[in-house]
């Protein structure tokens, strides 16, 4: 027994060594990543050859790198992963429906939205029951470029200093010149990516639904549709432009949904829901460009973060409580924003704080004050979270729920029409 430990503690080693001396390197193109603020750092090039601007962000998420990357939110970014070893259980198919409530595809849009990834460790093997291809592959059809071999705790204690910082990835004999000069970097903040990432045309998901939800798609994430879906929601997604107010009583609620860049790139959107707001008395949901679309709708202003929250591990303070959440309560959430809303004091009138972020103080969402008589909430986090956690999920059951309800008082004879769903807490089509 004991020798037999002994043998095989011997042969590990031997055997790593052995690989590591034959194996060719399986990413020998070299790669660089570059700073507007002068620093670089030289590591290999993964997924496409291909050398990229954009605006170099960090997420603190351990897993779910497939759902952040197809987060149109992304738009514009070279995201770099603080978590050592990326891609080592692969990327599942986009296309199989899974489920009977399927909303077109696996992930959180059809294809990777970030510009770029940054990777400590790139797994050039990778398993899972679901998985089709490699990160490196799906990365390469997709046409964005990654860099492994860098150190990501030099880079993200850097842009935690210094806040998100242009970049480039440049890849192969790109690498070996000099970096760009400071105006050659692209400022994707300066683009209205909200309107590159929206349908272009309106679509309908579930019609045979039985409250019917508007959601004006500002870059939306599949993942905040399928949770509306699986509540029994028919729900009909619109451009962020659309003018809502033309349509508005044919719906019982609005959902405003994420999307990437400035918020102030989304002014007509916030003109549009002013009007909503003062005139329509059903439910209206924001989340996170959403929130920060309800917040400017209600008065308050927007900032510019210094490096943004970006991670499935945020912790928020409820402090109010309204349906399943409870005043006093912290929630983990997911988060991808680099901008917030102002804590001002006092509140625009008929608006309250609703959660504040346990690390940094930031507005974590706005709701309406209950003497507003208005049905209105704003995330700045993520509750429909695919990668999870799901502490937050149950918002979408309370917000279905307000608009069957009211849904249901305003149809008397109709009487309740369908029960309330009472679904699992399932973050995902899995
Ligand atoms: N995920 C989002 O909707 C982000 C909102 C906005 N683009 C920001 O960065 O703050």
């Amino acid at each position: 027994m004991l020798s037999n430990i002994l043998s095989r503690r011997l042969l590990v080693p031997h055997f790593s060594r052995g690989l590591a001396t034959h194996a060719p390197n399986p990413f020998p193109i070299p790669a660089a990543l570059h700073f507007k603020s002068g620093q670089s750092f030289c590591g290999r090039s993964f997924g496409a050859p291909k050398s990229i601007y954009g605006e170099t962000v960090f997420s603190t998420s351990i897993t779910s790198y497939t759902e952040s990357m197809t987060d149109p939110s992304y738009r514009g970014q070279i995201l770099v992963f603080t978590t050592p070893m990326i891609g080592n259980y692969g990327v599942p198919s986009n296309e199989a429906p899974t489920d009977s409530q399927d909303v077109g595809m696996v992930l959180e849009s059809r294809g990777i939205q970030c510009a770029g990834v940054i990777v400590a460790d790139v797994a050039e093997k990778f398993s899972h029951h679901s998985a089709v291809e490699s990160i490196h592959s799906w990365c390469e059809r997709h046409g964005v470029p990654g860099v492994t071999g860098v150190d990501t705790r030099a880079i993200t204690t850097l842009l935690r200093d210094q806040g998100t910082t242009l970049g480039r990835i440049a890849v192969g004999a790109d690498s070996t010149l000099p970096p760009p000069k400071p105006e050659e970097y692209w400022d994707p903040s300066k683009e209205n990516l909200v309107d590159q990432v929206s349908t272009k045309t309106p679509y309908l998901l579930n019609p045979e639904g039985d409250v019917k939800i508007a959601v004006l798609d500002f870059g939306a994430k599949a993942n905040m549709m399928r949770s509306l879906v699986r509540r029994g929601a028919a729900v009909h997604v619109l451009p962020w432009n659309y003018d809502f107010n033309a349509i508005r009583d044919n719906y019982d609620g609005l959902l405003l949904s994420n999307g990437p860049g400035d918020p102030l790139h989304c002014m007509p959107a916030v003109l549009n829901l002013r009007k909503t707001l003062e005139q329509w008395n059903k439910p209206v949901f924001g989340i996170c460009m959403g929130n920060q679309v309800i917040g400017l709708a209600a008065g308050l202003d927007a900032y510019r973060m210094t490096f943004g929250n970006r991670g499935h591990n945020q912790p928020v303070l409820a402090l109010a409580s309204s349906g399943s959440i409870k005043a006093g309560r912290v929630y983990v959430t997911s988060q991808n924003h680099q901008y917030a809303l102002t804590l001002q004091d006092p509140f625009p009138v008929g608006w309250e704080p609703f959660f504040i972020n346990c690390n940094d103080s930031s507005v974590e969402g706005i709701k309406s004050a209950a003497e507003s008589g208005k049905r209105v909430w704003g995330v700045q986090f993520h509750p429909e979270s695919a990668g999870g956690p799901l502490d937050t999920i149950e918002m979408f059951t309370d917000f279905v729920d307000e608009c069957r309800a009211l849904k249901a008082s305003h149809e008397p004879h109709l009487g309740n029409v369908k029960e309330t769903y009472l679904v699992e807490p399932v973050g995902r089509v899995a």
